[in-house]
């Protein structure tokens, strides 16, 4: 499902008004019906309903819910911000509503009663003060339901950031499409269940929009998805690269390379220091092994083995080795080496001169690259991007993207994954249970392995993702980093059918 913006979704609120067949009133009348069916299905036991309304169309689509509750026999008020402006669609909407309203300055929550909250949606423009907070204290201490009319009032459509006050709903009602602020956080727990309504927008209306936003799913990458055919051996199945980190830093790249081979590359080829060889000999098996001190086993390796991606940065240390085998690898032809995954330390090796990765000559002929910070690690490769607070997660993300010529997958529990063409996903099916040291090791293994599988950077980078926190849900509490790789077969069943 593509996630459309504040000024995208009224876009195509225009569009499809000019082509019919519903005009503004009748989307509308749409808009608030859909909210009632939710709440008739809902709340079946609440009969009595405060709806909030502000002078704007999400103001208007209240006035429809009070009017049908109203027709149903419930008890309903109708508590208004400031009336709609004349002619307009919320105007009609006011009218057509028989419940008389009272101004939203006497409003009181009480327990027993549901809140239908239509003050703002994708109209807030400033931050929410006076009444309007006053009336989202009052609804808070009460402790009552909350249905949101498209947005929690207060949460920013576009970015999720909390302009001042904003409700928390029970339940958020958004019309045709999500918006960026359902799924960002912290926007993102304001709302509660999100349904999204059909409100009789055709989805056409938005082909050739250059829509560019998705949530995060098997229908952004599933027909990119690898799977071997009969003809394949373990090498063009995909060959790894995977550089250990020192004697007293090994287990991240173990658990890197252990995704690697079970999102199915091929091959793994573990690069350790002489000084760790022994404890990886310990721990690998189906896992090869290769010395690399210098730069220059490094380059052996790669123009003998020709892995097709690597990864580097896992437990592998801070400095000067870490920008060098980095440069060195980015500075292959595509043909040799698809593409190189930079992650954790590697990232961070780069902090006192981002240039010289941001900065580096790229062509159509090179690896691609994708860089996965968490938001600490984001900040050292991108300070001003980071610094600059008008940017929601995904403009960060799409920024970084652009700077860096790579395909930046900033993390959390709204991972975003952006492409340098500005293409963005945002993750939504996560659990607080990947907070597990070692789980972005997990990840970035997944990735290396399904680029290595001819898998497009992009592509690769969201379906990992994605494939991630599906076994992170599926495990649930007890988590740790070593079960993430183990469940992958799991995952992957369901999504590729088990045979
Ligand atoms: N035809 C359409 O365009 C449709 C629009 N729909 C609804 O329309 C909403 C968008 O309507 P609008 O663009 O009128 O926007 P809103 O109704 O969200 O708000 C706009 C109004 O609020 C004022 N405002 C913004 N921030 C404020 C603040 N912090 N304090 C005080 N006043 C503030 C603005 O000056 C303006 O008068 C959507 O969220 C959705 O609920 C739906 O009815 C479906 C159809
Ligand atoms: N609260 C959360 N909800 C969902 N996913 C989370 C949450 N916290 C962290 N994650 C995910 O867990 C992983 C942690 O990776 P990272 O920060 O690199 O940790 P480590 O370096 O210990 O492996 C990332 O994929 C991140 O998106
Ligand atoms: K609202």
């Amino acid at each position: 499902m593509e996630i459309l913006t504040s000024a995208e979704m009224g876009r195509t609120d225009r569009r499809a008004i000019a082509k019919g067949p519903y005009d503004g009133y009748g989307l509308m009348r749409n808009a608030g019906a859909s909210v009632v069916d939710e709440i008739l299905a809902r709340f079946a036991e609440v009969h009595g309903v405060d709806v909030l309304c502000g002078p704007g169309n999400n103001g208007g689509d209240g006035y429809v819910v009070a009017r049908l509750l109203h027709e149903r026999g419930l008890d309903v008020r109708v508590f208004a911000s400031a009336p709609p402006r004349q002619g307009s669609d919320a105007a009609l909407a006011a009218r057509d509503c028989s419940v008389r309203p009272e101004p939203l300055s006497v409003f009181r929550a009480t327990r027993e009663r549901l809140v239908v909250d239509a003050l703002f949606g994708a109209g807030l423009s400033k931050e929410i003060g006076g009444p309007e907070a006053e009336a989202i204290g009052s609804t808070q201490a009460a402790g009552c339901p909350v249905v949101a009319v498209d947005l929690p009032s207060g949460v920013s459509g576009d970015s999720g950031a909390i302009l001042g006050a904003a409700f928390s709903a029970t339940l958020t009602v958004t019309f045709f499409r999500a918006k960026p602020g359902h799924f960002l956080y912290p926007g993102r727990e304001r709302c509660g269940a999100i349904v999204v309504a059909d409100i009789g927008i055709a989805p056409t209306v938005i082909e050739g929009a250059g829509i560019k936003l998705w949530e995060n799913g098997p229908h952004v990458w599933r027909s990119d998805f690898p799977s071997p055919s009969s003809q394949m051996h373990k090498y063009t199945r995909g060959h790894v690269a995977v550089f250990s980190g020192g004697a007293s830093a090994t287990g991240a790249a173990r658990l890197s390379a252990r995704a690697v081979a079970r999102i199915g590359a091929g091959a793994v080829t573990m690069l350790s220091p002489s000084s760790a060889l022994l404890v990886n000999a310990a721990h690998l098996t189906s896992i090869m092994l290769q010395r690399a001190d210098t730069l220059a086993d490094v380059e052996t390796f790669v123009a003998n083995r020709r892995p097709a991606a690597a990864l580097l940065g896992p437990g592998f240390g801070v400095g000067e080795t870490a920008r060098l085998f980095a440069l060195f690898l980015l500075g292959r032809r595509k043909g040799d080496l698809k593409g190189v995954v930079l992650d954790a330390d590697a990232i961070t090796s780069f902090a006192e001169e981002p240039r010289s990765l941001l900065e580096r000559m790229v062509d159509g002929e090179m690896p691609e690259l994708v860089l996965t910070p968490h938001a600490a690690e984001f900040e050292r490769l991108f300070p001003d991007i980071a610094a600059d607070r008008s940017l929601s997660k995904v403009e960060r993300a799409r920024a970084a993207a652009l700077q860096a010529s790579a395909v930046v997958l900033l993390k959390g529990a709204d991972t975003v994954v952006a492409a340098p063409d500005g293409r963005a996903v945002i993750n939504a099916n996560g659990t607080p249970y990947l907070a597990t040291a070692g789980s972005g090791d997990v990840l970035a293994g997944i990735i290396a392995g399904l680029i290595a599988q001819s898998m497009p950077v992009f592509e690769a980078a969201a379906a990992a993702t994605w494939l991630h926190a599906e076994a992170g849900r599926l495990f649930g509490p007890g988590l740790i980093a070593e079960d993430l790789p183990e469940l992958l077969p799991e995952v992957l069943s369901g999504l590729l059918g088990a045979s």
